[in-house]
């Protein structure tokens, strides 16, 4: 279970996350949702250490971060699929992983399997396109066999097929039993993909609760116009259209 709890995080004067708190359970995908800028990455970040908070906590099964004894077995993370090394393959790069925290060949192999990989395994991640890149962030989240998966836009850059097969994933690894947090804007992917959303905006939280109620709740009956009535007040970054009017944000 990830707990957050009265997470705050400033940089200088910006307040990127406001006193968030939430859950996500085990047996659950739960969608993290925001506009840009809401503070999703920061708060993921927050979670696995990479960032201290200014105020508040964040656990995963009761610990910080810091204080997992082995931390890829416990919580399995992909926030930037472009962080792998570019002159290194595929197999390297997990080979990498798995000699650090005890793992064997043989799951590197099953990752790579999992995750469709086969073909390009031999091949420098540099030369790799979005798609493929995002395959390798998520096998490099599942070779410690993680009960926590954290996500951020695991189906960016996917072809169709790609997105169905993390649908496919994060149900299956949410029906083992294990908890999933994942960042989407897509909010038709998530309306399939999800149980329960935590949608913010400005760092603070504006909805918990399972999709059927968001969606329920909302006058326009389906999970982005709720996600659209919910956030109106909270967009920082609003394109206009041709004509002039505002192109998104409730004045559609
Ligand atoms: N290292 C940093 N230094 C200063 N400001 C930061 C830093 N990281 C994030 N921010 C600011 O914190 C706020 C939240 O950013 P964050 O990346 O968490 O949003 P997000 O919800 O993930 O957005 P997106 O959907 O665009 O990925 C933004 O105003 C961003 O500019």
């Amino acid at each position: 279970m990830i707990q957050v709890e009265a997470l705050t995080k400033r940089y200088g004067t910006t307040t990127a996350v406001d006193g968030l708190s939430f859950s996500a359970l085990p047996g659950t995908v739960t969608g993290f949702l925001g506009p840009n800028g809401a503070g999703k990455s920061t708060t993921m970040r927050l979670i696995v250490g990479l960032e201290r908070p200014t105020s508040g906590t964040a656990t995963v099964d009761g610990h910080r971060y810091a204080d997992l004894p082995a931390p890829l077995h416990s919580v399995g993370v992909m926030l930037d699929a472009r962080s792998v090394h570019p002159g290194r393959t595929a197999y390297r790069h997990l080979l990498a992983h798995a000699r650090t925290h005890g793992i064997s060949t043989a799951r590197v192999r099953e990752v790579i399997e999992m995750t469709g990989l086969e073909s390009v395994a031999r091949r420098r991640a540099g030369t790799f396109s979005l798609g493929m890149g995002q395959r390798l962030g998520i096998a490099t989240a599942l070779l410690g066999d993680p009960q926590t998966l954290i996500l951020d836009e695991p189906v960016n850059g996917l072809d169709p097929d790609g997105v169905l097969w993390v649908r496919r994933l994060v149900r299956d690894l949410a029906a083992e039993g294990r908890t999933v947090l994942l960042s989407s804007h897509l909010m038709h992917e998530l309306a399939l993909c999800a149980d329960r959303v935590v949608i913010i905006g400005k760092g603070r939280l504006l909805a918990d609760a399972p999709v059927q109620e968001i969606v329920e709740r909302s006058a326009g009956g389906s999970l982005e116009e709720a996600y659209l009535e919910l956030t109106a007040g909270s967009v920082e970054y609003r394109g206009r259209a041709a004509d002039g009017t505002s192109a998104s944000g409730g004045s559609r």
